[in-house]
Order: C-alpha cells, then structure tokens, then sequence
C-alpha cells in the first residue's frame, strides 16, 4: 500500500478525528507559554528555502489554539559561515564559540539582524504578526562574562537575570515575540550567549509549561537510539562517559537551568522532521526526549 503523504489523501472521518484527539490538549494548554528553541542546525536560509517553513506554521498554529509560544532562536551555523566568508575560523570550547571582539561584530549582525529578521518576515508573510528583539531589549538578559575551565572565551555570556516584562507586553499585544541570543551586562557590553541557555533562562523566568529544543538529532542518543526520558542524574553520567558532548552539553545544561528555574516540562526534539512540535504538543505520544529533573534513572 502506498503511505498517505497528504491529508488530501486521508478520509474526512480521519481528517476530523485527528482534530477530535487533538481537542484535549488544545484545552490543556490554553493559555500556557511554550518556549521554543529554534536551533541554527536546523533554520535553513531564505536562498536555500523552497517552501514556507512547516516549524514557523507549528508555532503559528499553537498560538491560534490559544498557547502562548515564544520563540528563541539560534544562528551558529550562519555566524561560521560569515566569519568563514571574512578569512576567520570558528573555534567551540565544550559547544561554546570562542567571542573576541570582531567576532561579537559578526555574532550581533547574524543573530540580531540577519536570522532574526529572516524568522519575523517569515511569521509576517505566514500571517501572524512577530516581534524581532534580542536579549538587549528590554533589558530582557542580563549577563556576565562566563568563566570556563577550557580557557577564556572572550566576550561569551552567561545570564544572571532575566527581566520579561517586555516579553509580557508584546505578548499582550498578540504578537510572538522572537528572541536573539545577545545578552548585556551592566556596563552596556554586550555578550553571545548560547541559545540553549538563553531558551533555558528565559523558559524559567515565565515558568513555562514547555521547553521545546528543536535541533537536528532526534533527542538525546546513545549507540544509536534515542532516550526517550533522561534525569538530571543520567545526564551527570551521559557527559561523564563522553555520550553527551559538543553542542549537546549547553543544551542539556539549559534543560535542567529550565527546570529548576520553574519551567514545567522540557524536550529536545528534531526540527528537521516536519511537525515535530504539532506531534508532541497534541498527541499522546510524546516524541524525542523529555528531561526531567531529578536524580533517578530513567
Ligand atoms: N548524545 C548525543 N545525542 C545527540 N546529539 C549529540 C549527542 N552528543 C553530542 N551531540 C551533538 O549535538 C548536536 C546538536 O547541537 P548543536 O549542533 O549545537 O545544534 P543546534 O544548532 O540545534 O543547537 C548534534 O547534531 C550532535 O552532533
Ligand atoms: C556562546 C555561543 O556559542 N553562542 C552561539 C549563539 C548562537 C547559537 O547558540 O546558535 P545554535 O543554537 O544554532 O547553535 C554561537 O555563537 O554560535
């Protein structure tokens, strides 16, 4: 039998119990903030796009069933390639870009102008209505400079406070607001913060109901399946043994940030597999992996 591709090819029976089954969890999340990660991996540029993007007609479609979402997005992908094109190198320590003050030039122009605009423009033609910020915004990430046992990362933030009162307001205006990763400190310096972390800290201080990481792995792996629930305590172990490295480490870091700080749930998710977000908002299996505070093993 050929699979079904399109909801064209599905019966109308069908196409209305997929909506029935989806009614529970349109009523439980009512109003709830739903934090979403956008990941750079995963972002494709408006050259490289052919359709409209399916992770921005999610988050659209879980803001007209009545969630709150707010979107934070990555960008590491375009900020290498940028400084690749200016005959720079990009050089991670554990996940993080090493930031020197040219870099930070670059890391501002990406996050705060190209990829956030790219997304807000995006919402718009999608119609829905978004407003573009960064964490400088608002005074909305406040930061000082991370010190790391792997040496100085330059100008690489770690957020001390967030104040989101300018998240409230735009949401109250009925727009989403969609946040760059640039944090500042109290000197007016500003600093690159991870995403993830800045998804995790920001998740925490509206007490989200979700956490939602979209990147391009299917969740947390290990010998090439995916956990589909993970502890603080099993993660201790994961990074220990070297099955949780590079670019996952901020993320599962930002997760447990998330939970502590009163985010309610937290999932990594793959963004390249489309609808990802519809899937585990509104139905009853869950996928990708959920991480849970707590030290027993999952
Ligand atoms: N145990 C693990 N499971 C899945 N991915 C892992 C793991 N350890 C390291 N990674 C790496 O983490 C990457 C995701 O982080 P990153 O590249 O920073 O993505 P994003 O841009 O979405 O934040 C994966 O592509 C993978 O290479
Ligand atoms: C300090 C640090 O590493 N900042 C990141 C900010 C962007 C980011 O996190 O983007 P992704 O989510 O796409 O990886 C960077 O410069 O790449």
């Amino acid at each position: 039998m050929e699979t079904l591709n399109t909801i064209a090819e599905i019966s109308p029976s069908e196409k209305a119990q997929v909506l029935i089954e989806a009614l529970p969890y349109i009523q439980k999340f009512a109003g709830k903030i739903v934090v979403i990660k956008y990941g750079g991996s995963t972002i494709q540029s408006d050259a490289d796009r052919q359709e409209i993007d399916p992770v921005i007609l999610d988050i659209i479609w879980l803001k007209q069933v009545g969630l709150q979402p707010v979107v934070v997005h990555g960008g590491g992908k375009a900020i290498t390639k940028l400084l690749n094109a200016l005959g720079h190198q990009a050089q991670f320590v554990d996940g993080l870009r090493v930031t020197d003050g040219p870099t930070m030039e670059v890391v501002e122009m990406v996050l705060g102008g190209q990829v956030n605009k790219q997304l807000v423009a995006a919402f718009g033609a999608a119609g829905c209505p978004s407003v573009g910020l960064t964490g400088v915004d608002g005074n909305l990430l406040h930061v000082q400079k991370k010190q790391h046992d792997g040496g100085d990362l330059g100008l690489v933030g770690e957020v001390t406070h967030v104040q989101p009162d300018v998240l409230h307001s735009i949401l109250a205006g009925g727009f989403i607001p969609v946040i760059a990763p640039i944090g500042v400190d109290e000197h007016g310096t500003r600093y690159n913060v991870n995403a993830d972390s800045a998804a995790g800290a920001i998740a925490g201080a509206l007490s989200a109901e979700k956490l939602i990481l979209l990147t391009d792995v299917p969740g947390i792996m290990k010998n090439g399946s995916v956990l589909s629930e993970v502890s603080a305590g099993d993660i201790a172990n994961l990074i220990g043994e070297g099955v949780i490295h590079g670019g996952m480490v901020p993320k599962v870091e930002a997760c447990l940030e998330a939970l502590r700080c009163g985010a309610r749930h937290v999932h990594i998710l793959n963004g390249n597999e489309r609808h990802a977000l519809l899937l585990e908002v509104f139905t009853k299996n869950g996928i990708g992996t959920l991480v849970r505070g707590g030290e027993q093993t999952a």
